[in-house]
């Protein structure tokens, strides 16, 4: 798409509205589409992928920029990164521009500190380096710098995933199966899934393939009585209950009315009627009595700092600090510590993040397990392995990278409940 004067004047003010990050970029950019409802579809591509763009490479960025404003951040984006040489950029500039375009083209990014060039901010990099080498800190972080293939999941109530992948071919979307996910597509480019009939009539949902892992670590089976503890727009919710053939009954909870209302519309394509989406105050709600020692499966999917998914989301990296984490952690092992409340003797408990962190993971793992000896740790790898999901490499945790899964970074633990009540 051929950039205008007043094509850059518009992203200028885009980036400009979403780079203060007083929400999350997503949000602001939405809300600048409203502002500005002349802009086509080809318009609205162009300046979410050069505004995430800019937030994916903003350390670099202000390298070369210094304390930059929206205009210089916008042309060092689109020279460097664009690749826009200066026979394309001069129309748009001004002559001063043009000799320190020619500066930053020559500043090179091998020679800059680590964690500029994995794009990480350094209290970050200090935790990674718990668990992460050097190198591999920096290959994630450039694997990060991506943007996230678009996956999707079949509904297995509605349909086969070879019959969806030849209907998507026939339509000339590229499409082939995941690979570990045993009901995942991956498409390539960027389709507009959301309005293809597939979609519309519940054959497909969109859903990263580490996140369908996920459903498959709880296996709930027809029948059971099973909690989706923080189910927000039912991501998961939705493939629980095609696992359990929209048998038995699926609670899901979260404290968003707001999600749980984006879950309707979803359910209603998907042809379930086994799930019963309930808000909760808190995850000390009253209403988590009644159902405590009653239920066969639960999933926490806690809410975590999303730094696992910092291809889709990389404002994150500015919105969340040392301090947040440290927060999170505490909310994880109160949410952890009440879903725990609702299994059955023998019944298994899911706890999973979208976080790379040991503080929001394995950590949280440990201190629960130290006030829950009637909880034991199920092994992930073997788990899948039955359901002949072959995840090499994983062993007690399910640990996804972006980097060596192209998935999402997903953590999961599976916690089984004794067979025997604790003796008082
Ligand atoms: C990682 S998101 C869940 C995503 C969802 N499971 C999916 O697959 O689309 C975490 C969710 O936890 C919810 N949440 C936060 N605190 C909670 C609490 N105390 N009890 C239940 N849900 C909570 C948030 O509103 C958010 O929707």
């Amino acid at each position: 798409m051929r950039l205008t004067p007043e094509r850059l004047n518009l992203l200028i003010i885009a980036v400009r509205k979403v780079l203060p990050l007083q929400a999350p970029a997503d949000v602001l950019l939405r809300q600048f589409f409203r502002d500005y409802p002349q802009l086509g579809q080809n318009g609205r591509s162009m300046i979410a992928e050069t505004v995430f763009g800019i937030l994916r490479h903003r350390f670099f960025l202000e390298v070369l920029t210094g304390k930059a404003t929206a205009r210089e951040l916008v042309l060092a984006y689109l020279a460097r990164f664009q690749g826009m040489n200066l026979r394309e950029l001069t129309p748009l500039i001004r002559e001063v521009e043009s000799k320190w375009i020619q500066q930053i083209k020559a500043v090179k990014l091998e020679e800059q500190p680590q964690f500029i060039r994995a794009e990480f901010p350094e209290w970050l990099v200090g935790k990674l380096q718990q668990s992460w080498s050097d190198e591999d800190i920096l290959r994630l972080g450039q694997v990060l710098q991506q943007p996230a293939p678009l996956d999707i999941r079949v509904n297995s109530l509605l349909a086969k995933r070879e019959e969806v992948i030849a209907v998507l071919k026939q339509e000339g979307i590229e499409a082939q199966s995941t690979p570990f996910s045993p009901v995942g597509i991956r498409l390539t480019g960027n389709p507009a899934i959301n309005r293809n009939a597939l979609f519309l009539s519940g054959k497909i949902e969109v859903q990263d393939e580490g996140s369908q892992i996920l459903g498959f670590l709880l296996a709930p089976k027809r029948g059971e009585m099973v909690v989706d503890f923080c189910a927000g727009a039912g991501g998961k919710t939705l493939l629980l209950g095609a696992l359990m053939h929209s048998r038995g009954r699926l609670y899901a909870f979260d404290i968003s009315e707001k999600r749980l209302n984006n879950l309707k519309p979803r359910l209603k394509r998907s042809g379930l009627s086994n799930v019963h989406p309930q808000h909760i105050d808190s995850e000390k709600d009253i209403k988590l009595k009644r159902l405590a020692g009653k239920i066969d499966r639960v999933l926490v999917d806690a809410p975590c700092s999303g730094l696992g998914t910092l291809r889709r989301n990389p404002d994150l990296k500015w919105r969340q600090s040392p301090e947040s984490i440290n927060e999170l952690q505490k909310k994880q092992i109160a949410i952890l510590t009440a879903a725990a409340k609702l299994l059955k003797p023998g019944g298994r408990l899911v706890y999973a993040t979208c976080s790379l962190l040991p503080e929001e993971n394995q950590q949280v793992i440990e201190r629960f397990l130290a006030d829950h000896p009637q909880f034991s740790i199920l092994n992930c790898g073997e788990l899948l392995a039955q359901q002949k999901i072959n995840l090499p490499d994983t062993g007690e945790f399910l640990q996804l990278s972006p980097l060596y899964h192209n998935t999402d970074g997903f953590f999961a633990a599976v916690l089984e409940h004794s067979r025997m009540e604790p003796k008082n």
